[in-house]
């Protein structure tokens, strides 16, 4: 039976089954990895926007790439059912701001663990639960990202919520009102060290230490907090083309 939010079931993925996940927020960008960066791809689903294809490495590795949505809600459904299609990695190739003068627009951060702020992570797991990535993974990430030659960041990230107001967005929101506990959080978490913000990434290294699969995440950096809360729209592409191929090499 197809499971109900991939819209696709084992049957559908042929022989050798794929074991390894590339999951992206945007449908978009799985397409994009599919059709460009991954062999003889075909779509698997097209389901409440969650794209899957199915494609091959240069050596014929069977790899999905599977849309998780925004937010750890949406991505907890779509990791537990491609566990259930046999997935044992998954690479998250995500989006993010960057909290850190250094962490410029156009980098890539890989993610050593995750601060989660998030809802859905505490169903699955206690809050002080560590969301820790995969150390093969990462430094299978850090490695490519070397031979590539692309700045590229490891670090912790904070991964909350919401957009606005879990990232201390006030001038680019509708709600200019921030509770207090959010007041100032953002320098508070550039002081801890904190590289970046996205969404997902906390609840998906929970979920890996919790069903025991290998988990890790590269981000994109399209915007930069500590000069403007909008994202730099025109570099977002070559950003998002650079964590690819990062991600792509350390599979290959
Ligand atoms: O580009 P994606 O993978 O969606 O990741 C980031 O972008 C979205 C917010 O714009 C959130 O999902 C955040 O985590
Ligand atoms: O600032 C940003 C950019 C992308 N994704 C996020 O979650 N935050």
């Amino acid at each position: 039976m197809k499971h109900y939010h991939l819209g696709f079931d084992l049957a559908d993925l042929g022989s050798p089954l794929p074991k390894l996940a590339l999951l992206s927020g945007d449908r978009d960008r799985a397409k994009t990895i599919a059709q460009t960066h991954l062999k003889n791809s075909r779509l698997l689903s097209k389901n409440r926007g969650l794209d899957s294809y199915l494609g091959y490495l240069k050596n014929g590795q069977p790899v999905l790439s599977a849309t998780s949505g925004m937010g750890a809600p949406s991505l907890s459904i779509i990791v537990n059912e491609l566990v259930q299609v046999g997935i044992t990695q998954i690479i998250r190739i995500g989006t993010c701001g960057s909290i850190q003068p250094n962490v410029k627009v156009g980098s890539v951060v890989i993610t050593q663990a995750a601060l989660c702020r998030q809802g859905a992570a505490n169903d699955i797991a206690p809050p002080e639960y560590p969301a820790s990535a995969d150390p093969f993974l990462t430094v299978a990430l850090v490695k490519a990202a070397s031979t590539l030659g692309i700045d590229h960041h490891l670090g912790i990230t904070a991964s909350v919520d919401t957009f606005y107001e879990g990232q201390e967005r006030t001038n680019s929101s509708a709600n200019p009102h921030l509770l207090r506990h959010l007041q100032g959080i953002t320098e508070e978490y550039r002081q801890l060290n904190i590289l970046n913000y996205e969404m997902e990434s906390g609840t998906l290294l929970k979920m890996a230490g919790v069903y025991g699969f290998s988990a890790a995440c590269i981000c994109a950096v399209v915007a930069q907090r500590t000069e403007a809360e909008t994202v730099a729209l025109e570099r977002k592409e070559e950003a998002v083309e650079r964590a690819i191929r990062i991600a792509v090499q350390a599979i290959s």
